[in-house]
């Protein structure tokens, strides 16, 4: 923070629970889904008529017809419709890169208070016709009478017709995200063992967490679910021990159903201010919003790992805040495929890694991992691709918040498609 800049609250937040894709939710779109996270938002925190200073959301898969889906989002909420919108879309970094986005704006003055969210659906998938057919359909379309309609319809082939299903690939080497993270996995020597730990305590810490109440006032029920329904009590070490691998050959095929995420349905949202703008309310501040730092990799001439580009990006942000990795009370890393975390972590602790690749010195060294994703993570809430970072923002945030002691420090580590990682640091308030 310089002296042109103001603090950033996080004040609260909330989600709809998390839904598999194809399953409660099928029925349901981005819009609706984004439009319960306001509104849950509107009346836990007395918003009813407000005109905020900017809704920043996106979804990673959007239909033509969602245009700017934020402001469509807050149309049809009980916001004021005088509260200007933004779409914003960095795949999986999505949900936290539109809380950056708010919380700069309040930071430099521009707003007062502001919304940052992500949706996402795998059910509701846009689906679109062949480009041949779409160019064609146009040409028909553009015809200023009826002959020359009929010219540009009879130039469609039966081989024009077909449908592009988005594909959860990336573009530029058409491996999937899991059969990334399996090379990655193999390449930083992660053991199916260690995977299936790591999934089913995620498991059984967001049950717990759920049992505790502690999402109570971060999760609002939406078309009769109340519970991420990811979320399951058999998920124990011997069970996803048995499950077959999905992700990656050979000695790679170390990734399953259960310590991958699951495609998931579900919209999420963070309520961000000024200090002076929550006192005026009475609200309290949750955590500040100190910093935050995104990488990329190059991760299609074999340079880097698709999904380590956090591994990048937290160095530099520790730097420029004077901090060490181990300077944390909590540690908030996006469960994509535990192997992606357990690769992120092995990168930190490895000195020829943080020297070569990042730079340093010296390792940044080991966490203590009874401090990681307390309260469970992607792995058992699901990953609705957007809502990701909006969920995890709002749990970091209450998590410092409700503890005492320690340093008062929380970090986000978020990996996302297209070789991109971004990262937060988030202090008590
Ligand atoms: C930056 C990023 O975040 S990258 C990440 C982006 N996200 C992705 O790439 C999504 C990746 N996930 C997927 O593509 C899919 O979920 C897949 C391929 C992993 C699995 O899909 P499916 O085959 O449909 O999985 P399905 O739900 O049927 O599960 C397979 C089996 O595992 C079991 N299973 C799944 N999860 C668990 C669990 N947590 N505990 C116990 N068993 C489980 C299921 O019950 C099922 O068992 P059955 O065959 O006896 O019925």
């Amino acid at each position: 923070m310089n002296e042109r800049t103001r603090r950033v609250a996080v004040v609260g937040g909330n989600r709809i629970p998390f839904a598999r894709s194809s399953s409660v939710y099928a029925e349901a779109s981005n819009q609706e889904m984004l439009t319960a996270a306001i509104d849950g938002l509107v009346a836990r925190f007395g918003l009813e008529g407000e005109r905020l200073g900017e809704v920043v959301a996106g979804a990673v898969l959007k239909h033509a017809r969602d245009f700017n889906l934020a402001r469509e989002s807050v149309l049809g909420s009980r916001l004021s419709p005088e509260t200007p919108a933004t779409d914003i879309q960095q795949a999986c970094g999505t949900g936290l890169q539109a809380t950056i986005q708010v919380a700069n704006k309040i930071a430099l003055g521009q707003i007062d208070v502001g919304i940052a969210g992500g949706t996402d659906t795998t059910s509701d998938a846009p689906v679109a016709i062949s480009d041949r057919l779409r160019r064609k359909l146009m040409k028909v379309n553009a015809a200023r009478d009826t002959a020359s309609r009929i010219k540009a319809l009879a130039a469609i082939r039966p081989g024009d017709i077909g449908l592009e299903v988005p594909q959860n690939g990336e573009p530029r080497t058409g491996l999937s995200m899991g059969e990334h993270a399996a090379l990655t996995a193999l390449e930083w020597q992660v053991t199916r063992e260690a995977q299936d730990e790591l999934a089913a305590a995620s498991h059984q810490k967001l049950a717990a967490a759920y049992d505790a109440g502690f999402l109570d006032d971060q999760v609002t029920p939406f078309r009769g679910v109340e519970r991420d329904t990811n979320l399951r009590g058999d998920s124990t070490v011997e069970k996803l021990g048995r499950l077959k691998p999905v992700f990656g050959r050979g000695e790679a095929a170390t990734m399953t159903a259960g310590n991958s995420t699951p495609l998931t349905d579900g919209a999420s949202v963070v309520l961000l201010a000024s200090e002076e703008w929550a006192a005026e309310r009475g609200l309290p501040v949750l955590a500040y919003l100190s910093d935050f730092e995104t990488a990329a990799v190059d991760h299609v001439n074999g340079g880097e790992g698709l999904l380590m580009a956090p591994a990048y990006a937290m160095p530099r942000m520790l730097a420029r805040n004077g901090l060490s990795l181990q300077d944390f009370d909590y540690y908030e890393i996006h469960e994509a495929f535990a192997s992606q975390v357990l690769a992120t972590l092995a990168a930190w602790e490895d000195p020829v890694f943080c020297q070569q690749r990042l730079g340093l010195d010296g390792p940044l060294g080991p966490i203590d991992r009874s401090r990681l994703n307390v309260h469970g993570s992607s792995l058992a809430a699901g990953h609705p691709f957007a809502a990701t970072g909006g969920r995890i923002v709002n749990v970091l945030a209450k998590l410092l918040a409700t503890s005492e002691g320690g340093t008062g420090r929380g970090v986000i580590s978020i990996c996302a498609a297209g070789g991109q990682g971004v990262v937060a640091l988030l202090e008590r308030a």
